[in-house]
């Protein structure tokens, strides 16, 4: 995937190669996704965290300062890079957990989840991550294939069996049909044989006028 790192290069929020088999390695090299490995290290050291108030205050100091110093490089939305990665697991995007696709179809997506305790209720995942994941790999297929744009309309989640921290999860979209401007979506979660989630999901095509950025007076 060709993305540039360099400052202010465009960044295309579509890979149309997107197809491709996933790889879940981390380039040599790469620093924005070591940038994002490391923020995403940050959020489950401190949840697993219990420092003392000397600690925390101290902690407190150094991450205000690394905030103060990303705010200097802001950009605008459809510069930057967090969310636009599609060759990183969950995009770059440090709140959406670390899904690797791995193979996508016309038809079908499927890929591999693995969550901590930052992403956890209590000791199992948090019951708003998994329709989170279910968005990422269902909206990934719902808009795969050169299909026009749609938007999430609904999302049903039926949680099953809690799902287990620290460990694979599979997880698995089906297109079940279209009709009109409608396209049926499905989502499953296993731990191993065990179904812990299921989803169903409606998106709906954009029409013309509908445009992706609602700030730029589209009719949304
Ligand atoms: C870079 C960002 C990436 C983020 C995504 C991560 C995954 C990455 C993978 C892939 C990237 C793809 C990137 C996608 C782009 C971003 C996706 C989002 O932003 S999703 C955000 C949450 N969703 C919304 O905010 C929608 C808010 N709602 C709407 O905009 C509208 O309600 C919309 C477009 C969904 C439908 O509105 P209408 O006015 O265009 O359509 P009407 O005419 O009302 O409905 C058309 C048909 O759909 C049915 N319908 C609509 N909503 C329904 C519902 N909730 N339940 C049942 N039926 C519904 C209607 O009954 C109608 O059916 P009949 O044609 O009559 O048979």
């Amino acid at each position: 995937m060709d993305v540039s790192l360099r400052p202010n290069a465009p960044i295309d929020i579509w890979n149309p190669d997107w197809n491709d088999p996933f790889d879940p390695t981390v380039e040599a090299g790469d620093e924005f996704a070591e940038l994002v490995a490391a923020v995403r290290a940050v959020q489950e050291a401190f949840t697993r965290s219990r420092p003392d108030p000397a600690a925390a205050a101290g902690i407190a100091g150094t991450l205000r300062s690394v905030a103060q110093r990303l705010e200097e490089l802001e950009v605008g939305e459809d510069d930057q890079i967090a969310g636009h990665r599609w060759d990183l697991a969950g995009r770059g995007q440090a709140l959406a957990p670390p899904l690797h696709i791995d193979a996508v179809t016309e038809t079908t997506a499927r890929g591999r989840v693995t969550v901590g305790r930052f992403h956890a209720g209590r000791y199992a995942m948090n019951g708003g991550v998994t329709p989170l994941i279910f968005d990422e790999i269902m909206a990934r297929l719902a808009n795969d294939s050169g299909r026009p744009w749609a938007r999430t309309a609904y999302l049903n989640v039926n949680f099953r069996a809690p799902a287990p921290l620290d460990v694979e999860l599979r997880v698995e979209a089906e297109y079940l049909r279209q009709d009109g401007r409608k396209r049926f979506m499905r989502g499953t979660m296993y731990h191993g044989d065990v179904l812990v989630a299921d989803a169903d999901g409606l998106w709906v095509e954009l029409k013309p006028e509908q445009t992706l950025n609602i700030s730029e007076g589209g009719d949304v």
